[in-house]
């Protein structure tokens, strides 16, 4: 016996494995019980089902459309009750709970605080109700056992012309709980050197962000986000497969921006599930990530929005496993590859990997090692 770990974790082991998760939007990960109260108590009549088990189902499906812009439809219903500081918190520190529950211990979460101006919050409001929230989040996840650090990325809407703002936003906040910046929304028609001013300004102030890119649209949005804009990471960035190329003998060439993107270590918040609704990929065997994990691109694993897709971090690693074979090694490799990749000073990105990840999946495997014994 070597001490290799090749055992593939069942659910339960992963559930405890630390996990680590860079790409999640708050408005796409509400209990669906909560939604239900919330439209109740804020009066907000076009909920198209009002039982919350067919509410999770409803949202399920019409993500399901094989279209980000239908997919994105279904964000009108949880962004219309999230208008007021008490949402806004309660959403956030549930979503903390949740993530700690599900063994998540590092989360980047991100939201368009543009999107909850409705009812006349301001966008430090909005900022300060989702910290506030995610810190009760996580005082309620350590009181029941569990640890979860939760840091907010500012999204800007790539279809509307506030992202200088929300930079600024991002920037005025930045150590006082948000770590970053984002673009997200609609991608064909609406590429990100729309939004130069914004990114400039970020790089002059040494501040980090990422670019939804390479999701329902190609290589070109993965190039301007990196050569025009300068992103730290790409969110999705799954079109990067486009410039890959598997000669019939087997034979792998990458194109010059593949070569780019795996030279600079440019992280890749790869969601899975997602990728599946909107028509980004055909299927969990022929998901990309698998030829790029081979490929040693820094790959991580993401839920994107855990209500639409009836996900959670769990479950996409269940997939991963029951796909392609995946031990706790190659949880362990992707869940570093995020660590490494956060927005958090060096330092505390490098605590976290050894003193909570590492420990974490040696535990695990210690186990599997002792069963192993215990049976041979
Ligand atoms: O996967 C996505 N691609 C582009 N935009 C997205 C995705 N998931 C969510 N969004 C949008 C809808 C939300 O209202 C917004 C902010 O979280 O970001
Ligand atoms: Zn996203």
């Amino acid at each position: 016996m070597t001490s290799e770990n090749t055992q593939q974790p069942n659910p339960e082991q992963i559930r405890r494995a630390p996990k680590v998760l860079l790409h999640d939007h708050l408005d796409g990960g509400l209990r669906p019980a909560t939604i239900v109260e919330l439209a109740r108590e804020s009066g907000y009549e076009g909920l198209p089902e009002t039982d919350p088990t067919a509410l999770g189902t409803w949202f399920r499906a019409a993500a399901d459309s094989g279209s980000l812009e239908r997919y994105l439809e279904t964000f009108a219903h949880t962004c219309a009750v999230l208008q007021t500081a008490q949402a806004l918190r309660r959403v956030a520190a549930e979503c903390a709970e949740d993530l700690a529950a599900d063994g998540v211990v590092y989360a980047e979460v991100r939201y368009a605080p543009e999107q909850h101006l409705e009812q006349g919050l301001t966008l430090e409001q909005v900022v300060e109700a989702v910290n506030e929230g995610f810190r009760e989040g996580e005082r309620r996840a350590r009181a029941a056992g569990h640890r979860v650090r939760v840091g907010a990325l500012l999204t800007a809407m790539r279809h509307a012309a506030r992202s200088l703002e929300i930079a600024e936003l991002a920037n005025r906040y930045r150590d006082l709980g948000v770590v970053g910046f984002d673009i997200a929304g609609a991608e064909a028609g609406f590429p990100p050197t729309r939004h130069l001013d914004a990114f400039e300004y970020l790089k002059r102030e040494n501040n980090h962000f990422t670019i939804h890119a390479g999701e329902a649209f190609g290589l070109p949005s993965i190039w301007q986000a990196l050569q025009w804009c300068g992103a730290d990471r790409l969110g999705h960035g799954v079109r990067i497969i486009d410039d890959i190329h598997v000669s019939e003998d087997g034979g792998i060439k990458l194109g010059r921006l593949a070569s780019y993107v795996r030279d600079k270590r440019i992280p890749l918040e790869l969601c899975p599930t997602s990728n599946l609704q909107t028509g980004a990929a055909s299927s969990y065997v022929e998901h990309p990530i698998g030829l790029l994990r081979k490929l040693h691109f820094r790959a991580t694993v993401n839920t994107d929005n855990r209500l639409m897709s009836g996900t959670s971090m769990s479950r996409e690693f269940e997939h991963l496993v029951s796909t392609f074979g995946y031990t706790l090694d190659d949880m362990q490799w992707f869940t570093v590859n995020a660590m490494k990749s956060a927005f958090i000073p060096f330092d505390e990105r490098l605590a976290m990997i050894n003193d909570v990840i590492k420990p974490g999946y040696a535990e695990l495997k210690a186990e599997w090692l002792f069963r192993q014994t215990a049976v041979g």
